[in-house]
């Protein structure tokens, strides 16, 4: 079982066009992991009707392939479609990343499995990023479980004065933009596919980010269609991801950042949350989750260990009232390893 033999399965698929839908480079990210591929297919939006058998077909074929369990096909639309009568070769050409209009860097925030804190950090990182002097944004890419409104304090619908732009949310000195924001919260979790890929874009190239140094994106947790459709989508310039000290969380989060490896984002750092835990009490200290695996990740991939941010009531309480500990008690020590991130990435010219 292996990638190769999913291509040259695929490539018996043909699309209306009548090309084959790998030399016509409409299959993107393919991963193979575990038995299960995955896959965008990114077609011209006004062919989707005609594209539905095609997505069904390269789900047969991509199944029939020995070894494989599972199929996962999404079809994405492009907006420069190929004219039809394109060469191949000249199709198969790959259109690159683009950058959101006036968007300096963009740094993605992900971790293998969920829980472990990734919304936390996003909302702490942006907050300690803007106290700097930065001029950041956050976008709240999780659209199984967005967050941020109620980590950012943030409510209401985003205006869209012209009918085409979406004009962002602002607190905390942090421009930021979530698509709990574009739909009811119970709706959110039944996206899927084109439509979710849709509503990503929208909030990347559509939201008027103005002037910004750095966009921090909060990913859904795992290695799924959003990461892969950021990444082609945009240009990301790096990517920070958040594991517990577990072995099993980190075992997730080696396979976001292979991912990430594939699809050529540099990692700037891994960051170990829950890593100690003070009791509000006595002031015991305890690794309830371990300790140092994390650091032990980093240390083997070269990578900085970015933070050891400890499990403590202070952090939870704040950023479930709406005021990040960055913001509510900037002077703590709690918040101290969030600045800490914050002013390496700053030095590093990472933000
Ligand atoms: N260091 C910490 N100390 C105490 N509580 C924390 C800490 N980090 C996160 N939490 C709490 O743990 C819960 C999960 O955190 P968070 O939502 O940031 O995780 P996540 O990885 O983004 O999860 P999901 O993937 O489900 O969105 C939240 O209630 C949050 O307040």
């Amino acid at each position: 079982m292996s990638r190769e033999a999913v291509i040259e399965a695929l490539k018996s698929v043909k699309g209306p066009d009548g090309f084959d839908i790998v030399s016509a480079g409409t299959v993107r990210a393919l991963q193979v992991e575990e038995g299960k591929v995955r896959f965008v297919m990114e077609i011209d939006p006004a062919q989707a009707e005609a594209y539905g058998p095609v997505q069904a077909q390269a789900e047969a074929a991509a199944g029939a392939v020995e070894g494989i369990s599972g199929v996962s096909v999404v079809l994405t639309g492009h907006s420069n479609a190929a004219p039809p009568d394109l060469k191949p070769k000249r199709a198969a050409e790959p259109k690159g990343p683009e950058k959101i209009p006036g968007v300096a860097r963009i740094i993605a925030v992900a971790s293998g499995k969920g829980g472990v804190g990734k919304s936390t950090l996003s909302a702490n990182l942006a907050c300690a990023l803007a106290q700097q002097g930065r001029k950041v944004g956050l976008l709240d890419a999780d659209v199984y479980g967005p967050s941020q409104p109620r980590m950012m304090g943030v409510t209401g619908r985003p205006a869209s004065p012209d009918g085409k732009t979406i004009l962002p949310m602002r607190n905390h000195g942090v421009t930021m933009m979530s698509i709990g924001l574009m739909v009811n919260e119970d709706q959110a979790v039944i996206w899927r596919g084109p439509m979710l890929m849709g509503a990503l874009q929208q909030m990347m190239m559509q939201v008027q980010w103005r002037a910004l140094d750095v966009l921090i994106v909060d990913l859904p947790p795992g290695t799924g269609d959003v990461q892969m459709t950021l990444s082609q989508k945009a240009q990301v310039d790096g990517a920070i991801v958040v594991s517990t000290p577990q072995d099993v969380a980190l075992l997730d989060a080696r396979k976001g950042i292979d991912m990430f490896d594939k699809l050529n984002v540099p990692l700037l750092g891994l960051v170990e949350n829950m890593s100690t835990h003070v009791c509000s009490n006595c002031g015991h200290e305890e690794h309830i989750f371990g300790h140092g695996g994390v650091a032990a990740e980093a240390e083997k991939l070269g990578v900085p260990l970015l933070a050891e941010v400890p499990l403590d009531l202070k952090i939870r309480l704040a950023s479930d009232g709406g005021v990040p500990v960055v913001v509510s008690a900037p002077d703590s020590r709690q918040a101290k390893a969030y600045q800490d991130i914050a002013a390496a990435l700053v030095a590093r010219g990472a933000a």
